[in-house]
């Protein structure tokens, strides 16, 4: 007998299979005549264990999934987020764990660990969203860390001092007026969705806030049409390839036209400050700005390149397109859907005003209507534009006593629970900006909670001018129109792309106003 023959007689053999002997042809035969085609199995097989081990080692006690999707993770989740996927996400814990193509990501919800993360400069930075470096290109500054991020900063902040802002309010003024007036026009329109309307407006005030009359009116008009492509591919984590047909693909594109642009205005923005021309913009600010610190002090000289500006404004845009048409758009929803609210703007528009409301807005003026400010401030509390912010952790993080985030790993801040938290802003769902006009109330104690605009050394730096642009859009419009609002059943859902929206676009209906 041959030996181990009655072995083979019970389990088929791989090495000499007989189908006459034992039956039907198994997985087994078929791999016993293809070794090459086992060793493959074998290999993937192991790296799919390799894949699970690792991830509940790095995952530990961590509420998640015990066991992640092979390869991919919870990458569908992150093409279609909602507010309600994230919320379950939060609840699960105060920390939490998942992974998207390999990459862990712990996420954070409570005030705490969300400060935390954006407070431990040693341990975590900013990483944006997956698709950012292929978008603003490896160099932007807003990739820097440390102390070469904070010097640069310091260069920027010179941008919104308020004697420029002051500059920036009398465009953002005359916009407003000259926008809502095309919108009162439209008299075919009934009530319509207005995303695409505020994306317009916020791309020209922008582009002309930050370039003046560097850019021509074609090249506003290209940019904002191209933008959608930034927006769509502002995604958790996209396809790992900028593939012809991919988002990514589809942004790299719109970004270079944009940036030949910004460079073009940045070039001409020099020629004219050096010919002695006024200052019309952020653009105009910053050259100005240079030739006077190199003016005084020689030895620190620093000049800007066209492309480095224009990296700048094209960060910049990045950081306002998307979070402020949210803020406009949830602006106009909130106050159609509270004409009391409404009704006490107005009011405080007209007294500042003394009754002319064609003298544009001033810094002067803002200081003096709190009410606005309040409405402004509550609106962004109860829909942040921007709910999370990726982290890295560029070295492994004791997050808390019992968990340390892995090195490399994707760590999440959530600003939105904070916002929403019922002790520091009791009915947090609801919209009463009377909350921030007292200052003995919770909401104004607790300044840590209002993380609408991130902490840390990478605190937006758009604050006070988003507030003044927010404001200044609102003020205006409630002064010069009326608008309806259609509610439906989709209003008050949030749909997530990139910031946030209503679900149904927000449809309203404007018109002049009557008294
Ligand atoms: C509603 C409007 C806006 C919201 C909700 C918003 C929110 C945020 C948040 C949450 C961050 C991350 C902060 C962190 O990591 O701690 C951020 C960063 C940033 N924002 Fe804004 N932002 C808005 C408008 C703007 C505008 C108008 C600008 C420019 C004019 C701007 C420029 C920036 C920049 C450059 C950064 C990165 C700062 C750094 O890394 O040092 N943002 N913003």
């Amino acid at each position: 007998m041959i030996p181990g023959a009655s072995s083979f007689a019970t389990r088929p053999s791989i090495i000499t299979p007989s189908h006459d002997l034992y039956g039907p042809p198994t997985i087994w035969d078929f791999l016993g005549r293809h070794p090459g085609i086992l060793t493959a199995l074998t290999i993937i097989v192991s790296i799919l264990i390799l894949e699970q081990t690792r991830y509940r080692a790095k995952k530990q006690n961590l509420p998640g999934p015990s066991w992640t999707i092979p390869i991919i993770g919870k990458f569908k989740d992150s093409l279609n987020p909602t507010l309600e996927g994230y919320q379950k996400q939060w609840d699960s814990g105060e920390l939490s764990a998942l992974s998207v193509f390999h990459i862990f990501i712990v996420i954070a919800s409570s005030n705490q660990y969300t400060r935390k993360i954006m407070n431990s400069p040693s341990y975590t930075e900013p990483c944006l969203v997956h698709s950012a470096k292929e978008i603003l290109e490896r160099d932007n500054w807003v990739f820097l860390t440390g102390k070469v991020h904070a010097d640069y900063r310091r260069v920027l902040n010179s941008l919104f001092t308020r004697k420029s802002l002051a500059i920036y309010l009398k465009i953002q003024d005359g916009l407003a007026r000259k926008t809502y007036a095309t919108w009162m026009a439209d008299t075919s329109a009934s009530h319509a969705s207005i995303m695409t309307k505020v994306r317009d407006f916020n791309m020209e005030t922008s582009l002309r806030v930050f370039c003046g009359p560097h850019i021509p009116a074609s090249a506003v008009r290209e940019i904002a049409a191209k933008y959608w492509q930034i927006t769509k591919a502002l995604e958790l984590v996209n396809f790992p390839l900028a593939l012809p047909g991919t988002k990514v693909y589809g942004a790299i594109q719109a970004r270079k036209v944009a940036m030949r642009w910004l460079e073009d205005a940045a070039r001409k923005s020099k020629i004219a400050m050096q010919e002695g021309r006024d200052v019309e913009c952020l653009l105009d600010a910053w050259v100005m700005e240079n030739m006077t610190v190199n003016d005084s002090n020689g030895k620190n000289k620093r000049n800007f390149s066209d492309h480095e500006m224009a990296q700048v404004v094209l960060s910049f845009l990045f950081a306002s397109q998307d979070a402020m048409s949210s803020g406009i758009i949830y602006m106009f929803q909130h106050l159609a859907d509270h004409p009391d609210i409404l009704a006490k703007i107005r009011e405080e528009q007209l007294r500042v005003r003394a009754g002319d409301i064609n003298i544009p807005m001033s810094l002067e003026m803002l200081d003096e209507m709190p009410y606005l400010q309040a409405c402004v401030k509550e609106s962004l509390r109860t829909k942040p534009p921007v709910m999370m912010v990726p982290y890295k952790a560029h070295q492994a993080f004791p997050i808390t006593a019992d968990y340390t985030v892995p090195k490399n790993s994707m760590v999440i801040p959530s600003l939105y629970p904070s916002l929403m938290d019922p002790k520091i802003y009791p009915s947090p769902h609801e919209f009463n900006p009377d909350r921030w006009l007292d200052p003995e109330n919770s909401a104004n104690k607790n300044p840590g909670n209002y993380l609408v605009f991130g902490a840390g050394a990478h605190r937006c730096i758009g604050v006070e001018y988003t507030t003044m642009n927010m404001a200044t859009a609102l003020g205006v419009a409630a002064i010069t129109m009326d608008w309806d609002h259609l509610r439906t059943p989709e209003s008050d859902k949030v749909q997530v792309i990139a910031t946030i929206f209503p679900k149904d676009g927000c449809l309203l209906k404007f018109t002049p106003r009557s008294t």
